[in-house]
């Protein structure tokens, strides 16, 4: 009777777990970012700017709200690290893309491998949102400046690729582009972070992937 009573107790209060990941060319600020949220949540703070390097493999934190568990997984974005992100679509909830908001040089960088995201099957129906960076900076672009700038260089590709080959794809790019959610945050001053979590908290409830499957698990 007691272990019965038990299971049904555990059953009853356990905690729906969802893993997010963060990803983003190198530089953009994710590990900042993660950082950043465990201070926000978690007793234990984490690390300062000053002791954080970059990344190579994957950093991971956990997030315990009321009635759910987040799991980041925070991949590092240099160049040669990428090809492992692909290994994480399958088993997560919510997909977070950190783009530096303020590094004009590397938009177009970032917006190719985003593109590449976005077409990523594996990830089609998963809830996606797009991080602005570093909106502490006088320098960086503003949540409307990005938005309109990778809309511009998606145009731009479509219109480049039409002149040549087929740009694979392009019907599911431009619906999720159409609904595609816009956040400006700053990972140094925590600017906008707890919007960004309550956003991925409300989107993996209504994601249509099963919580008990996560990665790791
Ligand atoms: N001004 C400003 N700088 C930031 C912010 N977030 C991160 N940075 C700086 O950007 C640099 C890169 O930050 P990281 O968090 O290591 O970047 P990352 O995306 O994890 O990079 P990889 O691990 O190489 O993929 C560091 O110098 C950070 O201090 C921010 O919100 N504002
Ligand atoms: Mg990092």
């Amino acid at each position: 009777m007691y272990h019965l009573l038990k299971g049904l107790h555990e059953h009853l209060t356990r905690k729906e777990e969802f893993s997010v990941i963060i990803i983003g060319l190198d530089g953009a600020g994710k590990t900042t970012l993660l950082e950043k949220i465990k201070t926000l949540y978690n007793e234990t703070p984490g690390l300062t700017p000053d002791k954080i390097g970059p990344t190579v493999g994957q950093n991971t934190g956990t997030v315990t709200l009321p009635s759910t568990i987040l799991q980041f997984w925070d991949l590092g974005g240099q160049r040669g690290i990428r090809n492992i992100w692909h290994k994480y679509y399958d088993d997560c909830h919510a997909v977070a893309y950190v783009i530096d908001a303020e590094d004009r040089e590397r938009l177009s960088e970032g917006w190719e491998v985003f593109d590449s995201v976005l077409s990523a099957p594996q990830i089609l129906n998963v809830p996606l949102l797009l991080i602005a960076n570093k909106q502490d900076s006088p320098n960086a672009l503003s949540v409307e400046e990005i938005r309109q700038d990778y809309e511009d260089w998606h145009q731009r590709k479509v219109e480049s690729a039409r002149r040549s080959a087929r740009y694979e794809g392009e019907a599911d790019r431009r619906d999720r582009i159409a609904s595609l959610d816009v956040m400006g945050i700053s990972a140094i001053d925590g600017t906008g972070v707890k919007a960004a979590v309550d956003w991925l908290f409300i989107r993996v409830q209504n994601s249509r992937r099963d919580p008990q499957k996560g990665i790791g698990r």
